[in-house]
């Protein structure tokens, strides 16, 4: 096993300098925990931690290495390894934190595709598509769509989902797919490319897991550790977020993609309704809302049904989350820094008063 199968190749296909590691190795996150980090290296999986450089100057989360990221890191004995830089990512893939107003959460790093699995029951939904579709324009991701558990439903009803698909999101791959029966696997499996890295997104039951389990060998046994030993002689199992495909491609599998919150994403939006978007270069106020304005070309392609309904309203909706979200963390941001002024005026007094 080396770091190419781990996606090394691409990394260098982005122009991402890996010479400069002063003596440090390369290595890339395959599971993060609160602390800890599992790292594939070139000797085989370690674990490690971060300086506590990197830890007191970060700012944010996004300092922190996620799943899919490359590293440098200094090898100790037996398994142990300390992080010490953490190389530019190109593609982070990031939603809204659940429950929150103005936090995000990583979900993977250097991401070259999404595969949107929805399945074709109760789960189907074109809003959630488009929202799915939003993330990945946002990080600059290719979305890939599998519509799973079509041995579910006739040839007739699948044709009208496609339909409906190929009207709304008319750019997106879409592969109808039955893993319980084997139905375009292979097609899916062909279509996978080698050292590249796919994210799994979807809602829990539609699949993820039977996927994994079908494209994966490696996801049905326990991961062991076959490269060094660790201190006690024994081979380490560890959990894994990053998967190697049986066809060449790595797979970061996030469990409890549940809810896909919008945050700052206004690219993403806009190229996910690319339709829209380029119809509204033409409305007569160039900050028209599209909802009460005089020649809104939006709302006349409403009308003449050139943008269906379902997918104005969801853009409309989208679009408010976004603008949510930025004004949440401004508004947070402002709170810091009234919080900091405070702080200094408070200072000053007791400077003051000892005089
Ligand atoms: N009929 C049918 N059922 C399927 C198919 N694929 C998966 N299932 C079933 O759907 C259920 C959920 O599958 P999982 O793979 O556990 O779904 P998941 O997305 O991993 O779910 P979470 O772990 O909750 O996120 C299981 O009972 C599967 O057997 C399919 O192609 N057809
Ligand atoms: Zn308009």
């Amino acid at each position: 096993m080396t770091l190419v199968h781990y996606g090394y190749s691409t990394l260098i296909e982005k122009s991402v300098d890996t010479t400069n590691l002063n003596g440090l190795e390369l290595g890339r996150i395959i599971a993060a925990h609160k602390d800890r980090y599992s790292v594939i290296t070139e000797g085989g999986e370690l674990t490690a931690e971060i300086t506590g450089n990197l830890r007191y100057t970060a700012t944010s989360k996004l300092d922190f290495p996620t799943v899919g990221d490359w590293v440098a890191l200094q090898v100790y004995e037996g398994d142990h390894a300390i992080i010490h830089k953490l190389l530019p990512r190109y593609a982070l893939l990031s939603r809204k934190a659940i429950g929150t107003d103005s936090n995000i959460q990583l979900i993977g790093a250097n991401i070259d595709y999404a595969l949107i699995i929805q399945a074709v029951d109760r789960d189907f939904n074109v809003n959630r598509i488009e929202r799915y579709l939003t993330l990945c324009h946002t990080s600059s991701i290719t979305p890939i769509l599998l519509l799973n558990k079509i041995d579910m439903i006739s040839g007739e009803e699948l044709d009208v989902l496609l339909d409906d698909l190929k009207s709304r999101v008319p750019e997106v791959p879409v592969f109808p797919i039955s893993i319980t029966q084997q139905l375009g696997i292979a097609e899916v499996e062909s279509m996978i490319q080698k050292e590249k890295t796919y994210a799994l997104l979807g809602s829990s039951g539609v699949g993820k897991s039977s996927l994994v389990n079908c494209l994966s060998q490696e996801a049905l046994m326990p991961t062991k550790d076959l490269g060094r030993q660790s201190n006690r002689g024994q081979h380490t199992t560890t959990y894994r977020q990053l998967i190697l495909l049986n066809k060449g491609g790595i797979l970061v599998d996030n469990p409890g993609m549940r809810e896909v919150g919008i945050a700052n994403a206004t690219d993403g939006v806009e190229r996910t309704f690319d339709t829209i978007h380029k119809l509204a270069l033409d409305c007569r106020f160039a900050d028209c809302t599209h909802t009460v304005e005089k020649d809104c070309a939006v709302l006349e392609g409403v009308a003449s049904g050139l943008i269906a309904k379902a997918s104005y309203d969801n853009y409309q909706k989208m679009n408010r989350e976004r603008m949510h979200f930025e004004a949440s963390v401004a508004e947070r941001r402002k709170q810091d820094k009234d919080f900091g002024k405070m702080i200094k005026q408070v200072k000053k007094v007791r400077k003051n008063n000892k005089y």
